[in-house]
């Protein structure tokens, strides 16, 4: 068996130095920070690497029933804090580096973090890991190693550009690479039926292939000396060099098969709504989800497992739809390679698999046309094809020949041409259907699968979003944790529901006080780390008033925006005196999809009014807006901790649940929202007294919608929204130009898809509610106090437990 070093600090500094001269061949003296860097990677790999192998052995052996992820997307954040902290080594690691004369803060700061992810859903996937290995549940995620991640987000102008993510530039030091376990996967070509003795079989003649290389990331659980699997998968030619080709001159020609093959897991696609269909997105999602079908079935599984007992020994959570050509993947190997037959193929199929959504948004949801996916997989068309047959023979035989019904149900849709509605197939091969919220739910229920929540009675279920706590206060809020741990001993980190005893202690004045400190210290730490990163200031005695999200319109950064620019023209138009406003920081953090032109323009306005509202002096430094650059999972670490206001303000029935709003509430925050996504469940656990709620509830927003809504008329009846419209439509924020904003006023007038406009009065009364609640700092403090008490449910842990519970049935081996 693989020994860890010796948890000491002595041990550590002779692991650290060893790795500095054999892993990086230098000396201490002679290292620079990225060598330090690395080498303490590696040492702490090599503490954890003994609980991983142990792991893996024990899963082999017991077989136990296990989740295979199956994930586009994975927005982990830096390792290094969270290996140190699951490991039980920071305090070792600290001290051994001291003695070596090295500041591991230093260090801490030169880890990239991993983009590998756009926002809710790929974070989801990361704390879901996170929590499956605390939990100590048989867990392989699966996933793409882009080359490039997300974006680094660049202001120019106020305006957003957008960088590549070279994030592998120097180094990867938490990824093992197994290239002789890389997997070819095939493309294109066609298909042919042939006769088996006497059985006609189809089988797939590809037409060119690529090699799929694993890298395998430890997922270490909390100090429960267990480590699950991250296995994400990079693409390499199969033959990389045509040497023929290169001696005959044509060099380019030679490499080309090259650059076409890792071109697949080149970059993540940056959207996070609205998908644009392209090839290689189809050719990014096949590829890493055969590569895992077949890594599962050829390296988990024991050489002579029975096949039908997969149910018992795996289920494949499809995280939205972008991992479902999985389905009939699976079903191709099923029948064609592994000889079974049709039926049972499908039998175990429809038990091995379940489905996540993740959005309500129509345009969100994937459609492939058949064009597309006949040329690039044409034997998962017929499956596909065959699946929808089947499944339209039974709906025919519930609801007789109900055309309409028929046409509604069937996979493959018609217009506006004929495609593959990827959300369907989720929902007729997986054995459970999924929301992340229960408002979410009800309305994937009710409004966007509704025939098939009638056809299929029990499939459709809800498993309310969390957020691993280790990462999010612990690592996030370690003063906070500290507080916590004295009022309520430990444990609290692994039962979240505990921090129900801290509600006593919203009572204690003491303890208040103590509280109102760690989130003053929160945000002057906040400060240091906005001065040296983008010269921001974060200014005393501000109330932090933070809405960090992706850029879109449902979202409705708008609104926040429109409340800034009702509170600036207050001040100098002279209705209001400054001295009477609450002094308030506006931050924002949001990329927006490099296409998505509106939500690009609202970044440059608020970069806009931002420089104007900041660099006013009849505004006395009373209102400041602050909008930091390439918003990440590093800097939300920093920026959660220090908020005291937290903006979930999206049109009630359009955010499926939202995760920052869990962060914010379990960091002492408190929310201003609607009775959307998650806000909903928040606001009943944290009580209406310590919640702003506003705005239309989703029916409200319904009706509106039936009446038929006119942004105008709300506009010309509220003379503040007036003024704050005009001021932008006047070019104040934009050198008296006009033009610059002129779409975004014109959208809100006669467009307004998220009715931004309809809840702006409300919105600004409780903001005003909000004002008169910060004044008595000891009662806001008390309320935040109950926040943090009574959100322990919106741990990922619970989810985990309603996922085994409700799903997967995979209990944790122990
Ligand atoms: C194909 C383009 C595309 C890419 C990503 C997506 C994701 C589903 C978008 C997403 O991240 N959704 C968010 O998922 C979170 C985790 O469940 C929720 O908390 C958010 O409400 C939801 O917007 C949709 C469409």
């Amino acid at each position: 068996p693989v020994i860890a070093p010796p948890s000491t600090v002595d041990g550590f500094v002779r692991e650290f130095l060893q790795n500095l001269n054999l892993e990086r061949g230098v000396t201490l003296s002679a290292s620079n920070p990225n060598d330090r860097y690395i080498a303490l990677a590696y040492t702490v790999r090599d503490y954890l690497v003994a609980r991983w192998l142990e792991d893996q052995r024990r899963q082999r052996e017991t077989q136990a029933k296990g989740v295979c992820y199956l994930s586009a997307e994975y927005l982990l954040g830096r390792q290094l804090d969270n290996n140190l902290l699951a490991s039980g080594l920071t305090d070792i690691a600290t001290d051994a580096l001291a003695a070596c004369g090295i500041d591991i803060g230093e260090l801490r700061e030169l880890e990239v973090e991993p983009g590998l992810g756009n926002g809710g859903l790929g974070r989801l996937a990361a704390c879901f890991i996170d929590s499956l290995a605390t939990m100590s549940v048989p867990n392989v995620g699966y996933g793409i190693r882009y080359e490039y991640g997300i974006f680094r987000q660049t202001f120019v102008g106020g305006q957003q550009v957008e960088q590549p993510d070279a994030w592998l530039s120097l180094g990867s030091p938490w990824e093992f690479p197994h290239p002789e376990a890389a997997q070819t996967i095939s493309f294109g070509g066609h298909t042919e039926t042939y006769d088996d003795g006497g059985v006609t079989r189809n089988r797939w003649v590809p037409g060119w292939d690529v090699e799929a290389v694993p890298y395998n990331y430890m997922v270490p659980g909390y100090q429960n000396g267990r480590v699950n699997t991250l296995r994400l998968w990079s693409a390499k030619a199969t033959n990389s060099f045509d040497l023929r080709v290169f001696n005959s001159g044509d060099y380019e020609e030679a490499v080309r098969a090259q650059t076409f093959a890792e071109n697949i897991s080149k970059v993540l696609y940056p959207e996070d709504s609205t998908p644009q269909g392209k090839e290689l997105r189809l050719q990014q999602q096949y590829f890493f989800v055969a590569a895992s079908i077949r890594d599962f079935l050829d390296h988990q599984l024991l050489p002579d497992f029975d096949l039908t007992k997969l149910p018992e020994r795996v289920i494949f959570q499809l995280n939205d739809t972008h991992p479902v050509i999985a389905v009939p993947e699976f079903m191709r190997v099923l029948t064609d390679e592994k000889g079974m037959d049709w039926d049972a193929a499908w039998a175990i199929t429809q038990q091995c698999f379940a489905y996540t959504c993740h959005t309500l948004l129509p345009e969100a949801l994937e459609v492939w046309s058949v064009d597309l996916l006949g040329r690039l997989l044409p034997r998962h068309l017929e499956i596909i094809y065959r699946i929808n047959e089947e499944f339209l023979v039974a709906v025919r035989e519930r609801f007789g020949d109900d055309e309409m019904r028929i046409r509604n149900m069937s996979i493959i849709s018609e217009f506006p041409e004929r495609s593959v509605r990827m959300a369907y197939l989720a929902t007729v091969a997986g054995a459970k259907v999924n929301g992340v919220a229960e408002l979410h739910s009800q309305l994937l229920r009710d409004k966007v699968l509704p025939d098939f929540d009638e056809f299929y009675p029990g499939k459709f279920t809800n498993v309310t979003n969390g957020i691993t706590p280790r990462r999010f206060v612990r690592l996030a809020n370690p003063q906070l944790s500290g507080l916590i741990t004295e009022a309520l001993g430990g444990g609290w980190l692994t039962d979240m529901e505990r921090l129900r005893e801290l509600e006593a202690y919203a009572e204690d004045p003491d303890f208040r006080a103590a509280f109102a400190e760690v989130k003053a210290a929160n945000k002057r730490r906040l400060n240091d780390v906005l001065l040296a990163r983008d010269g921001f200031e974060v200014s005393d005695g501000h109330m932090l008033d933070v809405m960090v999200k992706r850029l879109h319109e449902y979202k409705r950064q708008m609104l926040k925006l429109l409340h800034i620019v009702t509170a600036y023209e207050g001040i100098v138009s002279g209705a209001v005196a400054a001295s009477d406003v609450q002094p308030r920081t506006f931050i924002f953090g949001a990329k927006a999809a490099p296409g998505y032109a509106m939500a690009k323009r609202i970044i440059h306005l608020i970069n806009a009014v931002g420089s104007v509202v900041n660099d006013d002096p009849r505004v006395e430094g009373r209102l400041k807006v602050l909008f930091p650059p390439n918003y990440n999972v590093t800097l939300a670490e920093r920026l959660i901790p220090a908020a005291d206001l937290s903006e979930q303000i999206s049109l009630a029935g359009k955010e499926a649940s939202g995760t920052g709003n869990m962060k914010f509430a379990l960091n002492g925050a408190l929310t201003i929202g609607t009775d959307d996504g998650a806000n909903v469940e928040i606001r009943q656990l944290v009580g209406d007294d310590n919640f702003f709620l506003f705005g239309m509830s989703e029916p409200e927003v319904e009706g509106l919608w039936a009446r038929g809504y006119k942004p105008s008329e709300f506009y010309q009846a509220d003379d503040h929204l007036r003024r704050a419209i005009d001021l932008i439509a006047s070019g104040a924020f934009s050198d008296g130009d006009k033009s610059v904003f002129e779409p975004i006023v014109s959208n809100l007038l006669y467009d307004d898809r998220f009715m931004v406009l309809a809840d702006y009065s409300a919105y600004i009364d409780a903001q005003a509610k909000v004002d008169a609640a910060y004044a008595d700092q000891d009662a806001w403090t008390r309320s935040a106090i109950l926040n943090v008490a009574r959100c322990g449910f919106f741990s990922s842990d619970r989810s985990m437990r309603d996922y085994i519970e409700r799903i997967w049935h995979t209990p944790p081996s122990l």
